[in-house]
């Protein structure tokens, strides 16, 4: 579960969010939508524990996700809108992935696969000098294979052709476990069939959360 109480996040003058107040249980799959600079980014930063919240209290399954920064980190996986600039290979960037989230890399190399990355031909090459698409696929090939109980995408499918977006959601709909699923969206249309609730923040707040 995760629980945000009365957060507060304060960026100088700008208030990023304001005294909101959320709580996501497992199963629930979320569309997360709002304008640009509405806040959620900054939610999903406090998720992570990357800032202190300046009032309020954020738990993941009841742990703060800054005293508690590994323990709750091995439990989420993340793909962050633009991927980092890793200058690991694609064999050092799953060798790493596996020892740190104790995934196999044989479940990588079969979401790789699912996503129609062709893994075996680059396994010597940067992440960085692949093509922003090719990146954005393993990174949720990894992120699919770690199984892990919150996964949190922020806008996933931005550098995707259709049909990858296709396959995305295809492995998406047919992940059966019992977990909670975050995604940062400008496009509901795609995500509609995926997501059980729709929650739209603006101005830091959230102004409408429809169970659907
Ligand atoms: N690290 C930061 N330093 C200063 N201001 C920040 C920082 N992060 C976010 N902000 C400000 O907080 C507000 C919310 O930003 P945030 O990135 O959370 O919005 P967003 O909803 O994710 O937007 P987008 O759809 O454009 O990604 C904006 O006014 C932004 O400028």
């Amino acid at each position: 579960m995760i629980e945000i109480r009365n957060v507060s996040k304060k960026f100088g003058n700008v208030l990023s969010l304001d005294d909101l107040t959320l709580t996501l249980h497992n199963d629930d799959c979320v569309a997360l939508m709002g304008p640009n600079g509405a806040g959620k980014t900054t939610l999903i930063r406090l998720i992570l524990g990357y800032y202190h919240p300046n009032n309020g209290t954020v738990l993941i399954n009841g742990l703060d996700p800054i005293k508690e920064r590994i323990h709750v980190l091995q439990n989420i996986s993340f793909v962050p809108q633009l991927p980092p600039p890793i200058k690991l290979n694609l064999d050092e960037l799953m060798s790493y992935a596996c020892k740190s989230t104790h995934v196999e890399k044989e479940a990588i190399i079969h979401f790789a696969k699912e996503m129609e990355l062709d893994i075996e031909p680059n396994l010597n090459k940067s992440f960085f000098k692949l093509s922003g698409g090719m990146k954005q696929k393993m990174l949720i090939a990894i992120s699919l294979a770690r199984q892990s109980d919150i996964i949190i995408y922020d806008e996933p499918t931005a550098n995707l052709d259709p049909k990858a977006r296709d396959n995305f959601y295809r492995l998406l709909k047919n992940e059966k476990r019992s977990k909670i699923s975050l995604f940062v969206t400008h496009r509901l249309d795609e995500m509609k069939e995926l997501v059980n609730r729709q929650i739209y923040m603006d101005l830091g707040k959230v102004l409408t959360d429809e169970k659907v």
